[in-house]
């Protein structure tokens, strides 16, 4: 691949258009409720500043209809806290107030331009010659010299302003796409023997990674958690309880029971399912071994237990690389937290060089400050479709 970096970019005067991924959880009142994204573009954002740049600033908030999909003002508040320069709030995309705003910059200074999804074309997918005639980037491409891509984090997506630039201009990873590509794409020559750790709710995604890493003999061992453990369990005809089956059931994960089973079929020795779980009995957290299972009718399979964590942790002590990805429990409930703070924190004090996906996994290694991972990834789903090996579409088009 030959994808320039900000070390390529002529950086001082130009004016350059910068996509970052600042998707972040709001409170009700719609300001931030976390500001790590906006941090970790801090990097990207300083240096183009400090060489001299003048910086337009484009990302997107939520989903269209979805409770996340706001404007864009609270992020450029905090940006302007965050960075170097000044910052400030354009309430469009690329009509003209939009383009003005980028054209009254000054060297040093930013704008964060309204949130992408507000124009509906940027919810559509094209190819990125397609994507270069959408309004968004003919209209605002007529402003900017350069384009750098650091949103790493929505990269899986073929979205104009992800995709759509680099036929246009010449185009640049920021630090962030950059450490991204570097850490994930490497991370197949990490030391053996790796385990990967799949949990949290992704689940399709996740069996994709499982099936990829057994199939390719990239992992020895795959250890299961979270609502992907459940799956594998229903697949393994563990009797989870009603209730957990009918929450696989209704997010519809049932078709991914089929696909569960078909790797234990093949793969059975490699892949771990946990030994206990947690539920809620009468308020409080019982945990209850897999042969004792179904749990009472109205009991949610919402941890892994404690004989699990320590089973697991001893694989992870043995590992040379762990890849981990989603919690192993409901850790935003102090009483099932467990299973995701004692696994990961034996992951991050272990030997082995240990990468983290996903952005409820990062925000559970905030809430409970744990140190010590060699790599925390930005991306949720940009982070699985990497480990299995797919193409991500906006890396291949700053790919120039
Ligand atoms: N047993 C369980 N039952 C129900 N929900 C669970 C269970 N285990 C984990 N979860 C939930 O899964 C969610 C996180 O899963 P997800 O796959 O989204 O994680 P991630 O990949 O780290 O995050 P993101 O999707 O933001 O990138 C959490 O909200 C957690 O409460
Ligand atoms: O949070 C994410 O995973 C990215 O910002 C992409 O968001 P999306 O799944 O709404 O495209």
């Amino acid at each position: 691949m030959a994808i320039r970096t900000l070390d390529d970019l002529d950086a001082a005067g130009t004016t350059v258009g910068v996509r970052v991924d600042i998707n972040s959880p709001l409170a009700n009142d719609r300001s931030l409720a976390d500001d790590a994204r906006l941090r970790a573009h801090v990097e990207t954002l300083d240096e183009l500043l400090d060489r001299g740049a003048r910086v337009a600033v484009l990302a997107h908030q939520g989903r269209p209809g979805g409770d996340e999909f706001a404007r864009l003002e609270p992020h450029a508040d905090r940006l302007d806290e965050l960075l170097s320069g000044p910052v400030s709030y354009c309430d469009a995309t690329f009509t003209v107030g939009a383009r003005d705003a980028v054209e009254a910059l000054d060297d040093g200074e930013a704008v964060l331009l309204e949130n992408t999804r507000f124009y509906s074309e940027e919810y559509m997918e094209f190819d990125p010659e397609r994507a270069s005639e959408t309004f968004l980037v003919e209209r605002l491409s007529s402003v900017l010299d350069a384009y750098v891509n650091d949103a790493f984090a929505a990269a899986h997506r073929s979205q104009p302003s992800l995709v759509g630039f680099p036929s246009v201009l010449d185009a640049y990873a920021g630090r962030v796409m950059e450490a991204e590509l570097d850490v994930l794409g490497n991370v197949n020559d990490q030391p053996d023997p790796r385990v990967d750790i799949v949990g949290g709710a992704k689940v399709a995604d996740s069996i994709d990674v499982v099936r990829h890493v057994l199939e390719h003999d990239l992992a020895t061992e795959v250890l299961t958690t979270g609502v992907v453990a459940n799956v594998f369990m229903l697949a393994a005809s563990v009797d989870i309880g009603d209730a957990s089956a009918a929450f696989v059931r209704e997010e519809g994960y049932w078709d991914q029971v089929e696909r569960a089973a078909t790797l234990l079929d093949g793969h059975r020795d490699r892949i771990r399912l946990p030994l206990d779980v947690a539920v809620e009995r009468d308020g409080e957290r019982t945990e209850i071994a897999q042969d004792a299972l179904p749990p009472r009718e109205d009991e949610s399979v919402l941890d892994i237990g404690h004989d699990t964590i320590e089973a697991y942790s001893e694989v992870v002590a043995d590992a040379g690389t762990v890849v981990l990805n989603g919690p192993a429990g409901v850790f935003e409930d102090d009483t099932f937290a467990a299973g995701t703070r004692e696994l990961f924190t034996a992951v991050a004090e272990s030997d082995a060089y240990s990468v983290v996906g996903g952005g409820d996994s990062a925000a559970a290694i905030r809430r409970f400050g744990i140190e010590g991972f060699d790599h925390v990834s930005t991306g949720g789903g940009a982070a699985l479709r990497m480990l299995t090996g797919e193409p991500l579409p906006a890396v291949d088009a700053l790919d120039q």
